[in-house]
């Protein structure tokens, strides 16, 4: 007989690890519930901490729902989505904390659109075959496999698809545009004129026009999302196309949650026309690049690592696409023909790639 190569207590140990894995997908589940009883935005309205039996009140819960409610409660609170205090009375009471606030509806950096897409079935669904994929000889990825088609002719033939994928991605530049105007606004000093590629709906090219009002900016995307949008404001260019042909000329280009959608010949492609757009280094050209930098994060809050490598897998899912770290990017960029690039790491988990031809 084989030795053992394990002591009891690791597996018993390793017994608890694989349980937690195994109900991971609660975790979503949970913040998907908190979204759409909207427990946010009812604890914010009420403007001061929370008792158990008026947020179920708020909330409409019946009273057959009590007392799993407030299991569900305790769950939220152990998960840092709510937080829980007894007052000078003995009685516990709700409130936000950071990560709840990011889901109140009408805040400045709310990012839940960008959840709700996330959590959406269209979204979710390939990863539940990822074993037939990784055994079968299909060469697309495993969204193309589960849907026999890729996700951006998913969204411009399902209108409440697009619409709902254009909102997410306008939640997470609203939360991008905040920090970067406040922590990194010289990365756009100077510059004359910015083509935001991939730019979706636009929410980066107005912010940057707004910020620097003498900054001529163009969103670029393809004609499924410049022909949705409603609003295009004056000041900001809409073009709709595609990046692997020809990029709007610019001082610069900004390629925000862009190649790491892509496979490594497709980012040389992407950042090739990229630079045919921009001018020489000498007269301000450059491109500016918001993705992911593996193992680069600014804070070394419990799950950075783990939320990296778990985007990694997000991408591969839906896009074929990559997260990279440092040594990748710079191979990149040295076959698309660049000589040199800055990294600031701003943003968590994301980075400021400042690439000069
Ligand atoms: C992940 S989203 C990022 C959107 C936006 N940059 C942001 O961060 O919110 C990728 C964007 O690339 C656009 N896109 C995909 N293929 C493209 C192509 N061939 N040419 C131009 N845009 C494209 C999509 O329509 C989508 O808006
Ligand atoms: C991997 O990028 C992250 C996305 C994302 C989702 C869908 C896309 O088409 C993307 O291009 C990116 O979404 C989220 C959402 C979050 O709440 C946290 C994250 O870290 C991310 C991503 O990193």
């Amino acid at each position: 007989m084989a030795e053992m190569e394990f002591t009891t207590a690791e597996l018993v140990e390793a017994h608890a690890q694989v349980w937690n894995l195994s109900f991971g997908y609660l975790k979503s589940m949970c913040l998907k519930c908190s979204l759409e009883l909207g427990i946010a935005d009812v604890l914010k309205k009420h403007g001061k901490p929370m008792e158990l039996s008026e947020l179920t009140s708020a909330l409409s819960v019946p009273p057959s729902k009590f007392e799993p409610f407030d299991r569900f409660m305790t769950t939220l609170v152990h998960l840092e989505l709510f937080a829980k205090k007894q007052d000078d009375s003995g009685a516990k009471k709700y409130m936000l904390t950071p990560a709840s606030h990011l889901l109140l509806k009408d805040e400045a950096m709310s990012i839940t659109p960008l959840i709700t897409l996330l959590l959406d079935p269209t979204m979710c669904d390939s990863s539940n075959v990822l074993g037939p994929w990784f055994k079968s000889p299909y060469k697309g990825n495993p969204f193309e496999f589960y849907f026999g088609k890729g996700i951006w002719d998913v969204a411009g033939e399902k209108p409440q698809f697009n619409k709902m994928f254009n909102e997410g991605m306008a939640s997470d530049s609203k939360f991008v545009c905040n920090v970067v105007m406040t922590s990194c606004r010289d990365v756009f000093k100077g510059l004359k004129s910015v083509v935001d590629v991939g730019g979706g709906t636009g929410i980066m090219a107005r912010s940057i026009a707004h910020a620097f009002p003498g900054i001529k900016c163009t969103v670029f995307d393809l004609p499924h999302v410049i022909d949705t949008m409603e609003d295009q404001q004056p000041g900001v260019a809409y073009v709709g196309g595609d990046m692997f042909a020809s990029v709007p000329h610019a001082n610069a280009v900004l390629l925000k949650w862009i190649l790491h959608d892509w496979n490594n010949e497709e980012c040389v492609k992407i950042l090739q026309r990229c630079k045919e757009a921009i001018p020489p280094r000498a007269d301000g050209g450059k491109i500016i690049i918001i993705d992911m930098v593996i193992g680069a994060v600014t804070n070394k809050h419990v799950c950075a690592e783990e939320t990296q490598l778990l985007c990694d897998l997000l991408v591969m899912s839906l896009y074929s696409g990559k997260e990279r770290n440092e040594r990748e990017w710079h191979n990149i960029f040295l076959s698309a023909g660049f000589t040199d690039y800055k990294i600031t790491h701003f943003l968590g988990i994301r980075s400021i790639i400042e690439l000069y031809p």
